[in-house]
Order: structure tokens, then C-alpha cells, then sequence
């Protein structure tokens, strides 16, 4: 299969924090931000791999700063990782402030995807060519990702984990 980079698959969502999506006190709801990362990373995937995609995971995400009410807010998700069927998505978020136009970085996540065919099967998808030096740092360590990943689903023994160990002993 031919290799993709990852801005093949860049996909970019903008879109205002409205009061329906807040929490008591007028930041961006958790959980809201979750289901904005994962219908970007999801067409990311379906970019990447040209199939269906599903979550398989949610890996890692850091709350970081707090989104206001009425924040334009900005999702930029890009495969970082290909192995036989998944792909490992990095989000970057940022808000826009509204009078200078400068973007500030307020959350990263970390979410897995599984390209399968029309009866859920898992299929086969392009490996990734990593370009940028933050492309290359972030596809040398999906692999340990992955591996902590499955272990934690109970999907990996932790002694199979070799990437994940190398890095505690
Ligand atoms: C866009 C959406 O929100 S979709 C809705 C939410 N998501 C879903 O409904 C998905 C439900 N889950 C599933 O359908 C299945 O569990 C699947 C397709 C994710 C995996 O199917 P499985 O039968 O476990 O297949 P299999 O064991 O071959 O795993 C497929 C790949 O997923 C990877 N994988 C499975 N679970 C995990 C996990 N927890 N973390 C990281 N990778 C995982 C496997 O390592 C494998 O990767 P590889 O092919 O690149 O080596």
C-alpha cells in the first residue's frame, strides 16, 4: 500500500462555544470537546485510510486550560501513526482570541481509530510517513502508546509490551 503523510488527513474544525454547551461556569463542557475531537479525528481516519472508521480508543487527553463561553474554538486532528489497521490520531485545540485573531493551544488528545470494512471487520491501511519534526517525535512514540494502550485493555500482557518497557528499564 502506498505510505500517506500525515497532512493527508489533516482535518480542521472550527465552531463557537454556544451556552448550551457549558458547564456551571461557562467553560466548554468536557464531554462536549470529546465529541468535537472525536468527529475530527473520525474523518481524519476515513482521510488516512479511505474506510469506515470507529473508536477504539481514547488514549490520553489533558484538559489543560478552561474554554470560555463564545471562544472560537479550533480542532486540527492528523493521523500520527498507522500500524495493520489502526491509527493512532493526535488533536491539537486551540481558542482564537477575538480581537488580536492569535490562537492559544488549550487541549491535546490522543484517540485510536480502526479502519473496517462494511461488516465491522478490521481492514488494512497505508503506513504513515511522518515529515515535520513534531510529526516524527509523535510517530516514535505511538508504538509505546499502542502498547499501553492494549495493556490496559487488557489486550496486551505487560511482559509483550518490549517499546513500553525499553522505557523503565
Ligand atoms: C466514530 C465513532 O465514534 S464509532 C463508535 C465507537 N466505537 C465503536 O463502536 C467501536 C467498537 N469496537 C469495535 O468495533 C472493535 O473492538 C474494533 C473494530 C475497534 C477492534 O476489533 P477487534 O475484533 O478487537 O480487532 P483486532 O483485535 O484485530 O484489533 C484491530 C486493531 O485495533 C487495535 N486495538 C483494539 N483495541 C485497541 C485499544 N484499546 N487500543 C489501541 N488499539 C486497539 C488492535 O491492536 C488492532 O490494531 P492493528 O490491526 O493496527 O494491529
Amino acid at each position: 500500500m502506498t505510505p500517506k503523510h500525515p497532512s493527508e488527513s489533516l482535518t480542521v474544525l472550527t465552531d463557537l462555544v454556544l451556552p448550551s454547551e457549558t458547564n456551571h461556569i461557562n467553560n466548554l463542557f468536557g464531554g462536549e470537546l470529546l465529541a468535537r475531537m472525536d468527529r475530527a479525528a473520525s474523518i481524519a481516519g476515513q482521510r488516512h485510510s479511505r474506510c469506515i472508521t470507529v473508536t477504539a480508543s481514547v488514549n490520553h487527553v489533558a484538559f489543560a486550560k478552561p474554554i470560555s463561553l463564545g471562544s472560537v474554538v479550533t480542532i486540527e486532528a492528523k493521523v500520527s501513526r498507522a500500524f495493520r489497521s489502526s491509527m493512532e490520531v493526535y488533536i491539537d485545540v486551540w481558542v482564537e482570541d477575538r480581537i488580536s485573531g492569535i490562537k492559544t493551544k488549550a487541549n491535546e488528545a490522543i484517540y485510536t481509530f480502526v479502519a473496517v470494512d462494511e461488516n465491522g471487520k478490521p481492514v488494512e491501511v497505508a503506513p504513515i510517513i511522518p515529515e515535520t519534526e513534531l510529526e516524527k517525535k509523535r510517530y516514535d512514540a505511538a508504538l509505546r502508546r499502542k502498547q499501553l494502550s492494549l495493556v490496559l485493555a487488557g489486550k496486551m500482557k505487560p511482559e509483550e509490551a518490549t517499546e513500553l518497557k525499553a522505557l523503565f528499564v
